[in-house]
């Protein structure tokens, strides 16, 4: 947390899935919500998670975003938006452009989109896995609203990402780990540092 901080990372993400190698506890999210608040947008990561749910998070973490990363319908979007107050944010796997149609449902409610890749069969993540997708099926994609690229992007390939798909908000988990769940923080600032260094046309 530390290093995307000072690192510039405009939003962090806290995950509560119990399979991921990284779940954090509730007090775990805590106490790194109250180290990013004020510098950074707080993005709570989820998955099907029911409204009681999303309330003891909201409630103890106070996230500025949730991020629903499951098969959530957009109608449990506009009612966790509704009942939680906070900003919601759609993932919606990708592997190729027919899979885009179902962003415009979305985008209705959702304050974001998140394009990730579509998990490989058999993965009990549904992100997380390092894996991509064809980016310039995001290119010049109109939605109205905010949206991400993310799947598989590591400090080596992320400016070629950007420039490919013409995204200006790009997320990462995996490619700044040294191994699985462990991130590192040289690996967090090389990225922050391509990233940031890619001037997105228009
Ligand atoms: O990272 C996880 O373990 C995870 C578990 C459940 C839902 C989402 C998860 N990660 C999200 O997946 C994308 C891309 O990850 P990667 O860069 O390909 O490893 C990202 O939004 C993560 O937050």
């Amino acid at each position: 947390m530390a290093a995307a901080l000072d690192a510039g990372a405009d939003m962090v993400g806290l995950m509560f899935f119990p399979k991921s190698p990284r779940h954090v506890s509730l007090s775990q999210a805590c106490r790194l919500a109250d180290m990013a608040r004020g510098r950074a947008e707080i993005v709570a990561v989820t998955v099907n998670m029911d409204l009681d749910g999303l309330s003891r998070i909201n409630e103890l973490v106070k996230p500025d975003t949730f991020q629903f990363h499951g098969e959530e319908a957009p109608e449990a979007l506009a009612a966790a938006k509704v009942m939680q107050g906070t900003k919601v944010m759609k993932a919606i796997s990708i592997s190729d452009r027919s899979d885009l149609e179902q962003a415009h449902y979305y985008a209705v409610v959702a304050d974001r989109l998140l394009f990730d890749a579509k998990p490989p069969k058999g993965s009990e993540l549904p992100g997380g896995n390092g894996v991509s997708y064809d980016w310039t099926i995001l290119k010049d994609l109109d939605l109205k609203k905010p949206f991400m690229l993310s799947g598989g992007l590591d400090p080596e390939n992320v400016a070629e990402a950007i420039r490919l798909s013409g995204v200006s908000e790009v997320d990462v988990s995996s490619g700044v780990e040294r191994e699985k769940g462990v991130k590192d923080s040289g690996l967090i600032r090389a990225f922050l540092a391509a990233a940031k260094g890619v001037k997105v046309p228009g």
